[in-house]
């Protein structure tokens, strides 16, 4: 061996110890390249394998002159010589782009409330630009931003450093989309907001590259699922183009609401506001001040609080008075903390009974094998039977109907409402939230032109006279025959719900698919349906409360339980008077209202007469809530005698919708008890029949098939052969404004414009410019 080595290979013509070593070499080579070739395997599954996001990367000083090249020109990072620190100047034009810097600090760190320590925020916007436009107003963005953030009027300067431009096509995304960028200056925090600035593009962009980094960096099991949630917050704006991509789901914005919904996820839900989308060609000024305005707003939360706010919990699956679903529609991205949903969920269960609609399966089931309830109908009670013990009773001071520290008051702040004063309450509907989500608003839209996301829904009387078997209050309100409580002034009122609404509309701001512009015109109330629970007519100054509403230019739709004729008679204009119809005859609606008062029947006949006489003034509505086994079946002739005694300018007609409480389940109320959409139109078609019959002018005018809704209407609003359902609400105001309260017109002179086409009877009623989704979230072809 050691010959083959002299004569021919690596020793030849070598001498000495080189020569000896060579020597040991060959005769070891195959060892020593085998241990390290096991050393170079462990370094390099050390360095693949260990959690990326502990990767880090180290972020030189930088001398105090490149701090403010930095910063310059708004924080944009571009072509300037950084100096790093025992460095010379290094031409950084070339290659990535990358913040390898400290962030410029100001002379004046302040305290964030709560936080008990001095913290900066610095906003970085994020932007992608194959053309330039997104560029120039992600510039454009950082200077609006800094301009007015860095005086926060109340001497807290300095809170804010200037806003940071960067281009997605330039960044590492190691830097900033695995872990939030390190921290410089461990004495002074910096807490980084997030913006991000995207037009979409349906060829290979740098936006591919992004979406595929947090799609990955989500997925990867060696990163913690939420990387970021040590971001401030965060906020997407993307821009596009209808004329090429006209609807959302053409592809309208499509990266931006994708980089929205990864961010959610990284960042453990931390939107701070809605993602804003733009029209780069028709709208993107209006939309981006909207939006930029909601993130102005955010900031000086934060400023203010140390924190984005509230989340979504208590608001998100509230209900409509007269629409029950139990409903949590959410789809897989919401913003709560889970655990306290979990928390929350479990106790509601166990609280109230009730069943979501996941289970209407099983109550289905429970309902066809027939529960221990059901067919109980419990004899309603009427208290003013029993007055003799009342007299004999001390005196007693007057009392609060929702007294704070009472079970109804935490049934009903449970249950999603916001008490006001100690008999009203204010809550967000779920049609609220859909159409803030872009996913359709209810009924009242596709028939009045209500939009669901500028409607507030509450009541000044938590309190009722009735029992109905598909009330969801679970039992827990207060009921009596007159009123007997504390009365609120109307003001205390009127500006306890506009907050509490706001305070709620607010809290859905993180919600998935919250849209920005729809969130911006939540802002202003423009509807207020007094139709939750309990009676609004109660109320001992329901009139000064109109006044109230009208006077800010809200309209007004009010619904009474057909039980109080006196207030009924005494009440002023509003722009839509309902009376609830929930049986055809006397007995029925004992059974399903289970009235208090003993003369229900003739109280009900008297409110019917009293509208008959306002129909002449104002837009007056039957509202029928069909409950299949109680006021369905036979009964369209006695709906029909009911029409002709009242003659409302429309008759809505609704198929119940189940709740599963217990008090409905007590009733014996289940599932068997809701119609078909089916059966609902064909009561529909069988009323207008009997009506027609009887030579009263009534056609079938629209639908909401989506909550099981019809309308019948008047040939009153039919104008030369085509619905005119919906309201003029300008003119409503002016009409008030010109002839008061009491004054005179009639619902013609406040008369809409033509009921939309696809509102009309055979069309559905859904609007086509929203996106119809199930109860998953998942996507329904109309
Ligand atoms: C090739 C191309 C593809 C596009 N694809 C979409 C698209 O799928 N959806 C959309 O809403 N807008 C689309 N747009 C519109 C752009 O997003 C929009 O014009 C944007 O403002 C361009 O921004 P920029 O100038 O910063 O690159 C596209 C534009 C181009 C030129
Ligand atoms: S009218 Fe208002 S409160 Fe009623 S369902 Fe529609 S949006 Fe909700």
């Amino acid at each position: 061996m050691t010959s083959r080595i002299r004569g021919s290979g690596y020793g030849s013509g070598v001498d000495g110890p080189f020569r000896d070593i060579l020597e040991v070499w060959h005769e070891h080579r195959a060892a020593v390249l085998f241990a390290t070739t096991c050393l170079l395997a462990v370094v390099w599954f050390y360095l693949e394998l260990r959690p990326r996001d502990k990767i880090a990367t180290t972020i030189p000083k930088l001398d105090q002159e490149t701090t403010s090249s930095i910063t310059g020109d708004h924080g944009r990072i571009s072509k300037e010589k950084i100096v790093l620190q025992g460095e010379k100047a290094k031409d950084v034009a070339t290659g990535p782009r990358r913040i390898k810097g400290e962030l410029r600090r100001t002379d004046s760190a302040r305290k964030i409330p709560g936080s008990g320590q001095e913290r900066r925020i610095q906003i970085l916007v994020f932007y992608s630009s194959l053309t330039g436009s997104t560029e120039r107003t992600a510039n454009d963005v950082a200077e609006g931003l800094g301009a007015s953030l860095g005086d926060q009027g109340d001497g807290s300067r300095g809170t804010f450093l200037r806003p940071l431009v960067l281009d997605l096509a330039q960044v590492d995304y190691d830097e900033y989309f695995i872990s939030t960028p390190k921290q410089t200056d461990p004495n002074i925090p910096v807490d980084y907001f997030y913006l991000i600035l995207l037009p979409s593009y349906n060829i290979d962009s740098i936006n591919d590259n992004l979406l595929e980094h947090l799609r990955e960096t989500h997925h990867d099991f060696r990163i913690d699922t939420a990387p970021l949630s040590g971001v401030l917050g965060y906020s997407v704006f993307g821009f596009g183009d209808r004329e090429g991509w006209p609807s959302e789901d053409e592809g309208f914005c499509f990266q931006a609401k994708e980089v929205d919904k990864w961010m959610a996820k990284l960042t453990g839900r931390k939107r701070a506001y809605p993602l804003g989308m733009s029209d780069t060609k028709r709208d993107l000024q209006e939309r981006l001040d909207e939006w930029m305005d909601g993130v102005k707003d955010i900031m000086n939360l934060v400023t203010r609080t140390g924190s984005l706010g509230e989340g979504v919990p208590g608001s998100g699956d509230a209900v409509e008075s007269d629409d029950e679903y139990a409903s949590g529609e959410d789809d897989e991205e919401v913003l709560v903390d889970e655990s306290l949903t979990a928390k929350k969920s479990k106790k509601k269960e166990k609280s109230s009974n009730i069943d979501d609609v996941e289970d209407l399966g099983r109550i289905m089931k429970a309902s066809q094998t027939g529960s221990k309830t059901s067919g109980s109908t419990p004899v309603a009670v009427d208290f003013t039977t029993y007055t003799k013990s009342a007299t004999k009773k001390p005196f007693q001071p007057i009392k609060e109907m929702v007294p704070k520290n009472s079970p109804t008051y935490a049934s009903l702040t449970k249950q999603g409402y916001s008490i006001v004063g100690s008999h009203s309450g204010v809550k967000i509907c779920r049609w609220t939230k859909s159409a803030l989500r872009g996913r359709g608003s209810c009924y009242k839209f596709s028939f009045y032109g209500i939009a669901s996301h500028q409607c507030m829904e509450t009541t000044p009387s938590l309190s009722c006279s009735n029992k109905c078997v598909f009330c969801w209050r679970h039992g827990t309100n207060p009921v009596g025959t007159t009123w007997r409580w504390v009365v609120d002034p109307p003001e205390l009122i009127f500006d306890g719900v506009k907050a509490g609404h706001y305070q709620k509309i607010k809290m859905l701001r993180g919600v998935p698919g919250v849209r920005a512009e729809r969130f911006a015109e939540a802002m202003r109330i423009r509807h207020c349906a007094l139709s939750l629970v309990g009676e609004p007519i109660f109320y001992p100054h329901i009139n000064e409360f109109l006044a109230m509403l009208h006077g800010e230019r809200i309209s007004s739709f009010l619904v009474c339980n057909a039980q109080h004729p006196d207030q009924l008679a005494a009440l002023q204009a509003v722009t839509q008077l309902y009376v609830s119809i929930d049986a055809s005859n006397k007995e029925s609606l004992r059974k399903i209202d289970r009235p208090l008062h003993r003369d229900f029947w003739e109280r009900f006949q008297r409110c019917l007469d009293i509208l008959r006489e306002k129909r002449r003034k104002q837009r007056t509505v039957f509202r029928l809530t069909l409950v299949k086994g109680f006021n369905v079946e036979d009964e369209v002739e006695g709906y029909a005698d009911l029409v002709e005694r009242g003659l409302p300018c429309f008759v809505e007609v609704k198929g119940v919708t189940y709740c599963g409480t217990s008090s409905s389940a007590g009733a014996g109320l289940s599932m068997a008890n809701v119609p078909f959409y089916a059966e609902v139109t064909e009561f529909v078609e069988a009323l207008n029949a009997k009506l027609n019959e009887r030579g009263l002018a009534y056609g079938i005018a629209a639908e909401h098939a989506h909550s099981c809704c019809v309308l019948l209407a008047s040939d009153r609003f039919k104008v030369d052969g085509r619905w005119h359902t919906r309201i003029d609400y300008q003119r409503f105001f002016e009409l008030l404004e010109e002839r008061g309260a009491d004054g005179d017109w009639t619902p013609e002179e406040y008369m809409g414009s033509e009921t939309p086409e696809w509102a009309t009877w055979g069309n559905g009623g859904f609007d086509p410019r929203d996106t119809r989704v199930d109860r998953k979230g998942r996507k329904i072809e109309v």
